[in-house]
């Protein structure tokens, strides 16, 4: 098998020329995968086998053309819904660059809007951890914008470049679903990163809004670390995690205390859990262990996993899903849907959650997800 392009931890991508504009991009650390073609797989991973499945139909396929492939897409956030996932035809990694027309775009954001139905069920939501239903619920809220119909063709490259300036350190993705959906975001949480078995985990939880002549870096780890809601919150995270991994891993480490962790818009609590898994585990395997953890869930999962449902009324779809790229030796990475929206036609459904237990508030919470909208708000400039 020839490896033909070089990319993030040896692993193979093959060389046909990607379209300049191609379905699927996702930009992690100082890489960006280019993904485009291949048959469409609609796996539900409540069936354990599905994953086995499809790592089986990426090695066929291997074998079948002799060079190599990548599986790639987007997983949604109820593992019994169906995910989109396909095996590259084409793939090429390019170093992570930054449009210069990009750079300084990144105004004020536009205001969130306000949700009182929002508030409501935070408040349904305390009273149910009150009755000991549950300690933690994630609960998100969606604000839908137009796209002025002149932008449509150009919003999703404009969006995507923004973003990628503004968000640094977050994994920026755009990815074209059968559905018709495009899919936009920059993702602060790494769910599994794996290169040659060598994990990292990311999980954040707690979290304040970071804008302009608030608090500090300083002042916000102050903050948060001496904020009980904000650390309880957070521990119900990593101890999922650890627990999840646990059976396949060969050495995990996890740091006790939470550092921060600053995006554009937010201040996090943040913990890296690395190590090692078990050879024949890959970074697909992994994220599906770890996958939806009580940062984007709660806890217990089960009941809150209801409890989200009937709370917010209608399926989250990919929203605080998991998007990403695997290839036949394990490596790969997946983050989440999080700082996000869909574009249908010209409709921008743009989406926010935040940890509710004991402590929370509906205005504390309605703030937060504001907050997570500005991400996405503060590059629709010129573009509604
Ligand atoms: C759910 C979201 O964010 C998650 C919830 C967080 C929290 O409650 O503190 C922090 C980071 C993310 O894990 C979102 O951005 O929509």
């Amino acid at each position: 098998m020839s490896l033909d392009t070089f990319a993030p931890g040896g692993s193979p991508a093959a060389a046909e020329p990607v379209r300049r504009d191609p379905d699927f991009t996702m930009t992690s650390g100082r890489w960006t995968l280019r993904a485009e073609g291949g048959e469409r797989a609609a796996p539900a991973f409540a069936d354990p086998d599905a994953a086995p499945e499809l790592l089986a139909n990426l090695r066929e396929r291997e074998r079948a053309t002799g060079r190599a492939h990548v599986l790639y897409g987007m997983i949604p956030f109820d593992l019994s819904e169906p995910a989109d996932l396909r095996v590259t035809d084409r793939a090429a990694w390019r170093p992570r660059s930054v449009e210069p027309a990009a750079l300084g775009s990144a105004g004020d954001p536009l205001p969130p809007e306000d949700s009182p139905a929002y508030r409501s069920i935070v408040a349904d939501a305390l009273e149910r951890i009150e009755a000991e239903e549950v300690q933690k619920v994630v609960l998100s809220r969606t604000m839908t914008l137009d796209l002025g119909p002149e932008h449509r063709a150009e919003a999703e490259r404009v969006i995507a470049e923004r973003l990628a300036a503004s968000s640094r350190r977050a994994d920026v993705f755009r990815v074209r679903l059968a559905d018709g959906a495009t899919w936009i975001g920059a993702s602060p949480e790494i769910i599994a990163d794996v290169s040659d078995s060598r994990f990292l985990t990311h999980p954040l939880a707690g979290s304040l809004p970071r804008v302009p002549g608030g608090l500090d870096a300083a002042q916000a780890a102050a903050r948060l670390a001496g904020s009980a809601k904000d650390l309880h919150e957070h521990r119900f995270v990593t101890r999922h995690i650890v627990q999840a991994l646990e059976p396949l891993a060969r050495e995990i480490s996890a740091p006790e205390e939470p550092e921060l962790f600053g995006t554009d818009a937010m201040w996090h609590l943040g913990t890296r859990i690395g190590g090692r898994l078990r050879p024949e585990v890959s970074a697909l395997e992994a994220a599906l262990a770890i996958h939806p953890t009580p940062a984007v869930g709660g806890a217990p999962t089960q009941p809150a996993l209801r409890m989200i449902r009937e709370l917010e009324g209608s399926s989250r779809g990919f929203y605080s899903g998991l998007v990403g790229w695997t290839d036949s030796s394990g490596n790969g990475r997946w983050s989440l849907v999080l700082r996000c929206a869909s574009l249908r036609g010209d409709a921008l459904t743009l989406y926010a959650g935040a940890g509710v237990v004991a402590g929370s508030t509906p205005s504390g919470e309605h703030a937060e997800t504001g907050a997570k909208f500005s991400t996405m708000l503060r590059t629709l400039e010129g573009l509604l």
